[in-house]
C-alpha cells in the first residue's frame, strides 16, 4: 500500500500548545518526508528563485565551467556530461550556491575565503539567492525548533550548530534540471537515482503540476547500518519493492529528514530513500526543475546522538565525504555502481525494453 505523506501546517508554529510537535515527530519518525503548508514564503519569491536558476542554466557551457563542482563543499555546477560520467545517462544537470556563493569557509585550510558568485549574473542575482536562502532558512529553523522539542531537547537546540550568519554555515540552495524526454521513449532510467540526502533536513520546492519524486517506505524503517555511514548518499543504493509518489502540492514545500539528523537522533528520525522516476504514461514529458535547500550544521561543529549509537561526526565530514563519494563514482570501470543504481527501473517486460534500458544506462 502506498504510504500517506503527512502535511504539517507551519502557521501553527506560534501556538506551542498545538499538536504541531507531535505531528512533526510522527512524520519524521514514520515517513521521513512530509509536506509543509503555511510556511509564509510567497509564491512570487519562489518563482523568482526558479527564474534565477534558469538564468544561470542559460549561461554558456564556458561560463558555467568556471563554477565547477567543489566536492568538499557540495557547491557548484555539474553538467549533464559530468553527471553522466557517474550515472551513465544525460538526464540531469545541477548547480548549488550557499550563503557565500561558492565561497565560504575552507575547512582544510581553516580560513574564510569570502564570497564567490557568477559575476556575469551581476549583484542582483547574488541578492536574490541570498534573499530566498534567508527565507528558506527561517522555515528550516522553525521546523528544527519543533523537531528539537519532539526529540525532548530545548527548543533552540539546533540554533547554535546552524547559525545562518556564521562564516562556517555550509547550508546551500540548488537547482536540479531534468531535460525534456522524447515523447516516444517508453522506458528510461530514473532522472535521479535513489539516494538519501546527506544533511539535517531538506526543503524541496517543486513546480506546480510536477510529478516523478518517489520515496521508498520500508527501507528507512528497517535497521540498516549502511544508512548511517557518512557519505551514504552516494554509497548505499536502495533496493525498493515499492515507491510512493510525492507529487507537487499547491502552496506546499516538501521536507525530508537527511542522514545528519538520523545520525544525531541515533536513528530515531528517518532519512528516507528517494528518487525521481522518468515520465511514464501520461506524466508530463517536458523539462522538470526542482529547487532544494540543504540544511547543514556548521563545518567545524561535531555532533553525536544522546545514546552514542554512531561516532561523532562534523558538518564538514558529512558534506565532504558525500561530495567526494560522488566524484569517486567516476572511477568505476566495471560500472558496478551504475548497475546497482539503475537496476530496478520500472520492470521491463519485453526483450526490446530490456535492451533499450541497457543502452540508456550504459550510453556515455
Ligand atoms: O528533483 C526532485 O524532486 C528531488 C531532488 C533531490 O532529491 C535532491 O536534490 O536531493
Ligand atoms: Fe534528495
Amino acid at each position: 500500500m502506498p504510504r500517506q505523506i503527512p502535511t504539517i501546517d507551519l502557521s501553527k508554529f506560534d501556538d506551542l500548545q498545538s499538536d504541531l510537535v507531535l505531528e512533526l515527530y510522527k512524520a519524521a519518525t514514520e515517513v521521513g518526508f512530509f509536506y509543509v503548508e503555511g510556511h509564509g514564503i510567497k509564491e512570487a519569491a519562489i518563482d523568482r528563485a526558479f527564474a534565477a536558476g534558469q538564468r544561470f542554466q542559460l549561461l554558456s557551457e564556458a561560463a558555467k565551467s568556471q563554477y565547477k563542482f567543489l566536492p568538499d563543499r557540495y557547491l557548484g555546477w555539474r553538467s549533464q556530461e559530468d553527471l553522466c560520467s557517474v550515472t551513465g545517462n544525460k538526464l540531469w544537470e545541477w548547480a548549488s550556491f550557499g550563503r557565500y556563493g561558492m565561497g565560504g569557509y575552507d575547512c582544510r585550510k581553516q580560513v574564510f575565503l569570502g564570497e564567490s558568485w557568477p559575476l556575469e549574473l551581476g549583484e542582483g542575482w547574488r541578492n536574490e539567492c541570498l534573499d530566498i536562502q534567508k527565507q528558506m532558512h527561517a522555515v528550516a529553523s522553525k521546523l528544527l525548533q519543533g523537531i528539537a522539542l519532539a526529540l525532548g531537547r530545548e527548543q533552540q537546540f539546533f540554533e547554535e550548530p546552524l547559525d545562518f550568519d556564521s562564516e562556517e554555515n555550509p547550508s546551500f540552495m540548488a537547482w536540479n534540471w531534468y531535460p525534456a524526454v522524447d515523447e516516444q521513449a517508453s522506458l528510461l532510467p530514473p532522472r535521479l537515482h535513489g539516494h538519501a540526502d546527506m544533511d539535517l533536513i531538506t526543503l524541496l520546492f517543486q513546480r506546480a503540476g510536477d510529478v516523478g519524486l518517489e520515496i521508498a517506505p520500508g527501507n528507512e524503517v528497517e535497521e540498516n547500518p549502511e544508512l548511517h555511514k557518512v557519505g551514504n548518499a552516494w554509497n548505499t543504493i536502495p533496493v525498493a519493492k515499492e515507491w510512493t509518489p510525492v507529487d507537487a502540492q499547491p502552496g506546499c514545500i516538501v521536507v525530508n529528514i537527511g542522514d545528519g539528523l538520523a545520525w544525531w537522533s541515533d536513528g530515531i528520525l528517518k532519512s528516507t530513500y528517494h528518487r525521481v522516476r522518468s515520465p511514464v504514461g501520461s506524466d508530463p514529458k517536458g523539462v522538470r526543475v526542482s529547487m532544494p535547500y540543504f540544511v547543514n550544521p556548521k563545518l567545524n561543529y561535531q555532533f553525536q546522538g544522546p545514546g552514542k549509537k554512531f561516532p561523532p561526526v562534523s558538518g564538514f565530514e558529512l558534506l565532504s565525504k558525500t561530495g567526494n563519494a560522488y566524484e569517486a563514482r567516476k572511477n568505476d570501470p566495471e560500472g558496478k555502481w551504475k548497475k546497482q543504481a539503475y537496476q530496478q527501473i520500472q520492470e521491463p517486460t519485453t526483450f526490446q525494453q530490456v535492451e533499450a534500458l541497457d543502452n540508456a544506462v550504459t550510453a556515455n
